[in-house]
Order: structure tokens, then sequence, then C-alpha cells
């Protein structure tokens, strides 16, 4: 396979432009799987660079909102079309800046395709209903008017679908963009923006600025020339962007954090349960908001599951993601591996008990990477640090339940209410479960990652911004509604 990703400078596309940052100054991305291969340099951009592509935004705008929605869609299947014959490209790209296995990021890749062309398809779609008026004489419709320019602001660990799911519905609404992808994965956004320059976008219509997020980042949710902003990251991060939005009157959205649990009764299908918490809580090395985090058991299946969780655990190859074989890649960089050491730490201070896994894998081939185990704790507490807060690394905490009413107590005592699964046979704990719990993703039977991009996407409590995105429900924070009453 050929690598062309190195050492390579990737700039700023900004009102149909490759351009240098104002600063000229680089970060270094290095492959997480083995540090001293650099994967690409990318800008540490300034305000100035971002005033610009806010301004092409937004003077393009005015030109891209009056296209009919069926032109915008040809210009997102042309992107897809451009995306889908460069995928293996793309995904060597992701495997090598941001460690996922190279399956993994394949799939990501074609999903971005799959929504692109979902959306495409939505500048066909109805965008508003005729209401009966008091008036007879009066005709009373809803339409929709896009925002204007829209900031998008990434994180690292979907570095294609995501910027693609908050960039194509921004798109085919009429609102042009300004995405500032996560500095650890903008290499491979800045190919997303290649197909996009390939799919010849009008100039300033899309534009992406890459530098660090207290400023690039910041600066979007300051910017009074941005009408919108989309946030996927930390909670700490989300709710600063979220009262910057407030406070100057812009639209928000944010997807934030997650600590989801599954459920594993009495009857359920062990080995199935099995199988989705290892894919849930391990690929990805867990670095998902909707990693399974928490993996809540009936006691009197708790030795037989826990027995097959280890066996299971025991046979994942942990390795360089570009590897045939290896299931599970590195943490994204050092800063992660070591959350995720002190977390595991700290399970261990607060009374834990470890049952596999827990430490950092450095020696032979490990050595360059930020390699871990993936690690299983038990008799853990529901007050537990581990059992609260989000750890985004391959992390399970497992806790002993003697009933179902306890499960469900616990799997909603947290901050969070993203995803969240239980395994049954029986249909009336499976409606239970529907009606209590606190998640805004309710699976049965399924493990708790992995979103369909036509069905709504976000969560309860600490989780989002109470908005959706994905699927139809996306129109609703990219467009406004006019209500129009005619006679
Ligand atoms: N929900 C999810 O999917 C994700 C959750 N996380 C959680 O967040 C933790 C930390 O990861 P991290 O990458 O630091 O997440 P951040 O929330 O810091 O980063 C997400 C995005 O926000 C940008 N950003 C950073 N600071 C600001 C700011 N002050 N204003 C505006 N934008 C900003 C980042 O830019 P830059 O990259 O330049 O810093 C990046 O583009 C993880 O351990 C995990 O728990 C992380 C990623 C995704
Ligand atoms: O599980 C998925 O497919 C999506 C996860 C996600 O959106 C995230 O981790 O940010």
């Amino acid at each position: 396979m050929t690598i062309n990703t190195q050492n390579k400078r990737y700039l700023n596309y900004v009102n149909g432009e490759w351009i240098e940052s104002s600063k000229n100054e680089w970060t270094e991305n290095r492959n997480p799987a083995n540090t001293e291969e650099v994967v690409g340099y990318v800008p540490k951009s300034s305000n100035e660079d971002l005033d610009k592509a806010v301004a092409a935004a937004k003077n393009s705008q005015k030109e891209w909102k009056k296209l009919s929605g069926d032109v915008r869609g040809k210009y997102l299947y042309k992107a897809a079309d451009i995306l889908e014959s460069r995928i293996d490209e793309v995904a060597e790209s992701m495997t090598r800046e941001m460690g996922k296995t190279l399956p993994e990021a394949k799939g990501e890749t074609a999903r971005g395709v799959a929504i692109l062309r979902y959306y495409a398809g939505e500048g066909l779609r109805k965008v508003g209903d005729v209401i009966p008026s008091t008036d007879k004489e009066a005709l009373m419709f809803t339409t929709r008017a896009p925002l204007g320019v829209v900031g998008i602001i990434t994180p690292w660990n979907f570095p294609v679908a995501i910027p693609i799911w908050k960039a194509a519905p921004a798109l085919i609404y009429g609102n042009s963009i300004v995405l500032k992808p996560a500095t650890e994965a903008a290499v491979t956004c800045a190919k997303v923006f290649e197909c996009f320059e390939l799919a010849g976008f009008p100039s300033g219509v899309v534009n992406m600025v890459t530098g660090p997020g207290n400023v690039i980042g910041k600066g979007i949710a300051n910017h009074s020339d941005v009408n919108g902003i989309t946030f996927t990251g930390s909670n700490t991060v989300g709710k600063q962007i979220g009262q910057t939005a407030l406070a100057r009157g812009a639209k928000y959205q944010l997807e934030m954090g997650g600590k989801n649990p599954v459920i594993v009764d009495a009857d359920a299908d062990l080995d199935q349960a099995v199988e989705a918490t290892i894919s849930g809580a391990f690929r990805s090395t867990g670095q998902k908001c909707t990693a399974t985090s928490r993996v809540i058991v009936l006691e009197n299946v708790y030795d037989r599951f826990k027995e097959k969780l280890v066996a299971k655990t025991n046979e994942i190859i942990v390795g360089d993601g570009l590897q045939e074989g290896v299931w599970m890649g590195p943490a994204v960089n050092e800063r992660q591996l070591n959350t995720v050491l002190s977390y595991i730490q700290k399970g261990r201070k607060e009374g834990a008990s470890l049952v596999i896994g827990g430490e950092r894998l450095t020696a032979g081939s490990f050595e360059k990477g930020h390699f871990i185990q993936p690690t299983i704790f038990e008799n853990v507490t529901t007050s537990m640090t581990i059992a609260q807060e989000e750890i985004f690394g391959p992390v399970i905490t497992l806790m002993k339940v003697n009933t179902m009413e306890e499960a469900l107590n616990i799997a909603n005592d947290v901050e969070f209410g993203l995803s969240a699964s239980i395994f049954t046979s029986n249909i009336q704990k499976m409606l239970t479960f529907i009606e209590d719990i606190d998640a805004g993703l309710v699976r049965i039977n399924a493990e708790s990652a992995g979103v369909e991009l036509q069905a709504p996407f976000g969560g309860m409590k600490n989780s989002s911004s109470h908005s959706r995105e994905q699927g139809q429900a996306a129109i609703e924070f990219f467009t406004s509604i006019k209500t129009v009453l005619t006679k």
C-alpha cells in the first residue's frame, strides 16, 4: 500500500483554495501506533485565518441558498462518488493518524459516503407542512430557511463520519460551513475536503480552518458572523461553547460524553451479550461516546457471563491497526493513554478488583505506540469514579445485581444518558427498559455503539444539548421554520 500522507503539509481550505495560515506555524501529527512516523503537518491557524473563512462563507451563502435543493444535492452526490473512489487512501490516513483499525476506518469512510448520499436525497424531500388556518380564505404553511454560516467543531474519534454528518445536512439545507477539525485528526479531515474541492462546490461554501481549539474553536463560538455552531467532543468544552453561543444569541448543538450501560438479564443469550459487550466496549479502543462502559449483570448468570467475557477478551489482538488480524489499535495519543491509565489507577485505589488487563503495553513492537490492554474491573460500586466518569478507553466495569429494578437504578445513576443496552428475552423487561432508561439511544439485544445515519442520534441529561443529529432530525438544527399565511 502506498504511503502518500507522510511529511506533507495540509493547508486550510478557504474560499475554494488551499492556503497557508497567516502564522506559518505547524503541528506535527504522528502515528499513535508508531510515534516515529510523522503522518503530516497541519496549520496552527490564527483568528485572522478564521475571519477570512467566515467572510468567504458569509459571502457565498447568499447564492448557495438560492440554488434548488436538487442542485445542492448534486454537489453532495459528486462528493460521495469521489470519496468512495478514495476509500482506501482516506481510511489508511485515518488509521495512521488516530489509530483505529483499517477495517473500522474503511467502514467509517463508507459510512461517510452513505451519509453524503442520504443528505443529497434530502434536497428533493419536503421542508414544510400545510396547516389549516381558522381563516377559510387563507393558506397557511411552513417553510424552512437556512441559518446562514454554520461553524462545525469536530473530535478526532470519527474524523470522517462526524465532519460529514454535520457538514452534509448543513449544506443541503442551504448553509455554508466553516469546519474546525480536531487537530489530532486534521490530515484525514483535509482529505475529506479534497473530495469537496473536487466535487466543485462554489468558492466559499465549504471552508476548513485547522488550529488550536482554544483559538479557532473558541473563535467560531464567538464569531458574530457564525449563525449556528455544531460540536462533538468533551463536556467541558461543549458547555463553554454552549454558554458562548447562548450569550450572543447563536444557535448551538452539542454532542458530548457517555457512560453507557449494558444490562445482562438472567434469561439473556449470554454469547450474544458477550459479543456485543466486547464490540461495544473495545472497538476503536473504547474511544466512542457510545462505547459500553458499565456492564450490569443479574447475579444468577454473573459468573458464567464473566467467564465467557474474560475468555473472549483474552482473544483480542492489540497492535498497529494497519496490520491484518489486529482487532484493537492504540489510544489516540499519550494524553489519552495517560487519562485511561489514571482511571485504572483510581479504580484500584477505590477498591475495585482488576479481572484482566490494566497495563500499558510496551514490549517489542508496542514500544513506540500508545498501546493498552483491554481492561475489566469487578466489585465496582456506583459511587466509584470509574463507574461515573467517561473514561474514553478500553475499560469495562462489571457490576452484580439481584433484581432488574436495581439494574435500572444503577444504569440511570450517572450524569450522562447517551446509549443503553439490555440483553433479555423477556418482552416485559424490554418494554420496562424502553420506558425507564434515561438514554437517547435504547438498544435491545444490541451493542451500545454504532449509530445508523438515517435515525436521530443524541442523548439525554449531560450527553447533549437535547437536540438530535442525523436522519430527518438534522433539519431541526440546520434550519429555522417560517410560518407563512397568505390570503
Ligand atoms: N463525545 C465524543 O465523541 C468525544 C468525547 N471526547 C471526550 O473528551 C475528552 C478529551 O478529548 P479532547 O480531544 O481533548 O476533546 P475536546 O472537547 O477538547 O475536543 C473536541 C474539539 O473541540 C476543540 N476544542 C478544544 N478546546 C476548545 C475550546 N476552548 N473552544 C472550542 N473548541 C475547542 C478541539 O480542538 P483541538 O483538537 O485543536 O484541541 C476539537 O476540535 C476525551 O477523553 C473524551 O472523554 C473526546 C472526543 C470525542
Ligand atoms: O457509535 C457510533 O457509531 C457513533 C459514536 C460517536 O458519535 C462518537 O463517539 O462521537
